[in-house]
């Protein structure tokens, strides 16, 4: 077991990969050696993000894998769907221990990926070898990995919230519809017509409807959780808020579960993990209570009226939605405590 790496950064000048060096700054066992763009190599980090000024005094770099390999141990990709399937095995042949934000190595079924994403999918030798880093409910799996395939935003939020009620049989899985949205940084730093200010503001809109890239990965984890196939429906909705996602998910309930069951039956299933917090009977969490931070935050409510359970399940979709699930997922590879660079108090208000 090592007690520091050097860390890379492909898609520094992204959300994702910015997020990712703010926590890794302050990470005690990780050095950020080198912050990578493919199209502003040569310009200084702090150019494109001026909070940085007098925090990282280097340049971006190129996107060359021997060259990353000659300063780094580990690198992370931040990229847009579509570059990891080509870039990630080149990293890899030269020995780096690669953490994929994107969707490119989830799903497991090349097919499925251009079904879905209507791209060339990765090599299944590759494929095979990636580690799906849902760190609650495979965290087992990550330790030792080299290679991880970090989990969707809109997952990480939905499946934490689900994944033990499918399991124990709290919830019959053919009857979920899972409700979710998200801050507008969910959708990365380009600017598009759908994500402008006066696009955004004071409006609230629905989108990708039963086409969202995440509702395979969510049906891949619950038919897991269920060891039967699971098909459900998946809402997205943008907000205008910066971060944050809410899932709420609908199900009915089975054998007379109430809200106390189900926070005794959540509470037993992430003990000694950190970073999930269930709500007390009767109180709902609050994208603000997670801000800024690593936490999924779980509620209950059960209505013996209709015998349905809601469940809302809240993440910084930036932290626990990517780069800090990453760099968690980047602990328990290493072996090392998998709260650490992570432990920090939410923004409040
Ligand atoms: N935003 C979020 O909340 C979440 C995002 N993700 C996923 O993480 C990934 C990054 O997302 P996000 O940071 O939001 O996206 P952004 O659009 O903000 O950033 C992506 C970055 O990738 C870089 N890039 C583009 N093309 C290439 C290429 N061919 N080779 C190398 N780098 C390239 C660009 O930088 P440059 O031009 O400088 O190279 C760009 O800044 C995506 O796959 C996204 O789906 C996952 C969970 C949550
Ligand atoms: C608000 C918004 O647009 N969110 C994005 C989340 C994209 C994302 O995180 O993509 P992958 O996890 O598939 O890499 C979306 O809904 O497509």
């Amino acid at each position: 077991m090592s007690d520091h790496i050097r860390a890379a950064i492909i898609g520094s000048t992204g959300y994702g990969g910015v997020e990712l060096f703010r926590l890794l700054a302050s990470h005690p066992y990780v050095e950020v050696t080198a912050v990578i763009s493919s199209s502003a190599a040569g310009t200084l980090f702090s150019e494109g993000y001026p909070h940085l000024t007098g925090i990282y005094a280097g340049v971006l770099e190129d996107v060359n894998p021997a060259a990353i390999k000659e300063k780094a141990d580990v690198v992370f990709l931040a990229t847009p769907p579509g570059v990891a399937a080509k870039l990630a095995p080149e990293l890899l042949e030269t020995g780096l221990k690669v953490i994929d934000l994107s969707g490119d190595y989830r799903l497991k079924s090349p097919a499925l990926y251009e079904q879905w994403y209507k791209k060339q999918p990765a090599d299944e030798a590759y494929l095979k070898q990636a580690v799906f880093g849902l760190a609650e409910v495979y965290g087992e799996r990550v330790k030792g990995a080299s290679f991880i395939s970090n989990p969707g935003c809109y997952v990480t939020a939905t499946t934490l919230g689900l994944y033990p009620a499918v399991k124990e049989g709290f919830i019959d899985p053919d009857t979920i519809i899972i409700d979710a949205k998200s801050g507008v940084s969910g959708a990365g730093r380009g600017v598009s017509l759908g994500n402008h200010y006066s696009e955004v503001n004071e409006n609230l809109k629905a989108y990708k409807l039963n086409q969202h890239q995440h509702i395979p990965e969510i049906e891949m984890i619950l038919s897991d959780a269920a060891e039967r196939p699971v098909v459900t429906t998946f809402s997205t909705h943008l907000i205008p808020m910066t971060r944050g996602i809410m899932s709420t998910m609908y199900a009915t309930v089975q054998g007379g579960r109430n809200a106390a069951d189900f926070i005794e039956l959540y509470r037993s299933f992430y003990e000694g993990r950190p970073f999930v917090r269930v709500r007390d009977e009767g109180i709902l969490p609050a994208t603000k209570e997670v801000w800024g931070s690593n936490y999924c935050d779980i509620g209950f409510a059960v209505d013996p009226r209709t015998g349905r359970a809601t469940i809302v399940s809240v993440i910084d979709n930036l932290v626990k939605g990517a780069a800090g699930q990453a760099v968690q997922n980047l602990n328990l590879m290493m072996g090392w405590d998998e709260t650490l660079g992570l432990r920090f108090v939410p923004v409040y208000p």
